[in-house]
């Protein structure tokens, strides 16, 4: 999907909402657990009730790796699910990869050709030649890791290296890569403070934006600070929307979580010029 689409399809449905597919077998309703394949019907129940309402879903594949080949397949699944039947939809693989160029092109071919995702995220920290083997795919997306919304961001990514944050180097640098249009990057809602300056540096690349709902972040000042003429945003949510209930009622309270942010989002929208 190139990034026209998803603008279109985020005026479309007035919503930048990404949903996270991450899926915890101690965690679906027990009587999913009956079925052949309990990950991808919880999946198949969560988008058939969300898919108007999100441009994106992202599983995070070590929910389905901690399943071995069952959980693989059914990351499969999932994705040809959502590519058959909602081809409008923004898919990302929360893989974190990353390596020497080689094996970065065997996992590029993974996620992009094997499995058809959009985009993937990568980690930044082994540098150009382990990320470019994933910019060299055409309409296909790289994730980059810059500021992450966990506690341990604090631990490298803000600090300084020759008078600059890590984060800050990360985003200067990588913009200088070939390919570097296929490019977004990963910064945590709940460092909304730092989005004004990240802006500056980065001001028309998309960011995905987890840490809404479970981790705390604000869905307001990830807007204020972050938002650019583009919109440039995917706010993600991931258990605070799968996870709303874990009964019978499950999906449709996935529904309405994700309706309570699609408004908030449609509100944004309507404020903004286009
Ligand atoms: O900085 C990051 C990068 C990735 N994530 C991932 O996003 C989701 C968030 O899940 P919630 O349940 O909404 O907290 C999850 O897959 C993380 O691994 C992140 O949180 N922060």
């Amino acid at each position: 999907m190139t990034t026209k689409q998803l603008i279109s399809e985020i005026k479309k449905k007035q919503s930048f909402l990404c949903i996270g597919l991450d899926v915890d077998l101690n965690k679906i309703p027990k009587h999913l657990l009956k079925e052949d394949d309990p990950i991808f019907a919880f999946n198949k129940a969560i988008i058939d009730a969300t898919h108007h309402l999100c441009v994106a879903y992202k599983p995070n594949t070590a929910f389905y790796e901690a399943y071995g080949i069952k959980g693989w397949k059914a990351l499969e699944k999932t994705i040809v699910y959502i590519n058959e039947n909602h081809p409008e939809i923004f898919t990302i693989a929360d893989a974190k990869r990353g390596d020497i160029g080689n094996t970065s092109t065997m996992y590029a071919k993974a996620f992009f050709e094997d499995l058809s995702f959009d985009s993937v995220t990568v980690a930044p920290y082994m540098g150009k030649d382990s990320v470019e083997p994933f910019l060299a795919f055409k309409n296909k997306h790289t994730i980059l890791l810059a500021l992450t919304s966990n506690q341990g961001a604090f631990d490298f990514q803000t600090k300084e290296v020759h008078g600059k944050e890590l984060y800050k180097q990360v985003l200067e640098t990588s913009r200088t890569w070939e390919n570097s249009e296929n490019l977004m990057y990963v910064v945590g809602a709940t460092k909304a403070e730092y989005l004004a300056e990240i802006r500056d540096i980065i001001p028309d690349s998309f960011l995905l934006v987890p840490g809404v709902g479970a981790q705390g972040g604000n869905l307001q000042d990830v807007c204020k600070y972050g938002m650019n003429a583009n919109i440039g945003l995917l706010i993600n949510s991931s258990r605070g929307i799968i996870y709303a209930s874990n009964d019978e009622d499950f999906a449709l309270m996935a529904a309405q979580k994700s309706k309570e942010l699609q408004e908030q989002m449609a509100e944004v929208l309507s404020k903004q010029s286009w």
